[in-house]
């Protein structure tokens, strides 16, 4: 089985570590949650996986291949694809347009489109004429369209009502049954954990908690003492 792997990995920015010694695998067709509060380095260990940045230390494989001389389109190319924060979608196009930004040929947008109902209905919209959850559906039927093995999703909630991300979450389900590893970036904890197999808790750059997501449910104790930065359970 597939896997994307990070082995004792720091990230820092200017001054020093913003986050260190993530060690972690995630495995084709399951999704990792990694939540945390603000700034504890999410979205800086998103970026070393994706090649945005490169790591201070440590080594991420993916398939067992070392990814640290491979850039970030070598490493998109080999199936792991960033949604970075914020909708970014060409508001000027149409739904099939935006997705042909990323598929082969149409056949791989109707085939992404095909898993998305919802936006098969708008296929020939301006993408401007969506709404905030129904773009975010775009940026999701895009990197799809990507043939992903392992997708890093950072805070696809921003700007949208739980109830309206609620509505995504099955989708990114469907990502994993069909094998692609998932690590999600979320500021809406329990829903996060609710999808995910696994679990990691990030506070102050350090990991606070790593195991199974349900665990983190069944227990608000753990999960707040996680939060606060306390021991690895
Ligand atoms: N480009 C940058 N240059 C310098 N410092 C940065 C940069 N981006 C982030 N930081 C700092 O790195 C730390 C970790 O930020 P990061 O965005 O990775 O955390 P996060 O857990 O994703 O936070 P949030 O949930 O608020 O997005 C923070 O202290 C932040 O201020």
């Amino acid at each position: 089985m597939s896997t994307l792997e990070l082995t004792d990995v720091t990230v820092s920015r200017g001054a020093g570590p913003v986050i260190s010694n993530v060690s972690l695998t995630v495995t084709a067709g399951t999704i990792t949650a990694l939540v945390g509060p603000n700034g504890a380095g999410k979205t800086s260990l998103l970026e070393a996986v994706s090649g945005v940045i490169a790591p201070s230390s440590g080594s991420i494989t993916l398939a067992g291949t070392p990814l640290a001389k491979v850039s970030r389109v070598g490493r998109a190319r080999a199936g792991v694809i960033h949604i970075e924060q914020g909708r970014a979608v060409f508001p000027s196009l149409t739904v099939a347009e935006n997705l042909r930004l990323t598929a082969r040929n149409t056949t791989e947008v109707d085939e992404a489109l095909a898993m998305f109902p919802e936006l098969e209905k708008r296929r020939n919209s301006p993408t401007a004429l969506l709404s905030g959850g129904e773009q975010q559906m775009v940026v999701l039927a895009r990197s799809f369209a990507a043939r992903p093995k392992f997708l890093l999703i950072d805070e696809m909630s921003l700007g949208l009502a739980p109830v309206v991300f609620m509505r995504l979450l099955p989708l990114v389900q469907r990502f994993a049954e069909q094998g692609v590893g998932v690590l999600l970036v979320e500021q809406f904890t329990h829903l996060a954990l609710g999808v995910a197999d696994d679990a990691l808790v990030v506070a102050s750059g350090r990991v606070s908690y790593q195991g199974g997501a349900q665990a983190l449910l069944d227990s608000p104790e753990l999960l707040h003492r996680a939060y606060l930065g306390g021991e690895a359970a």
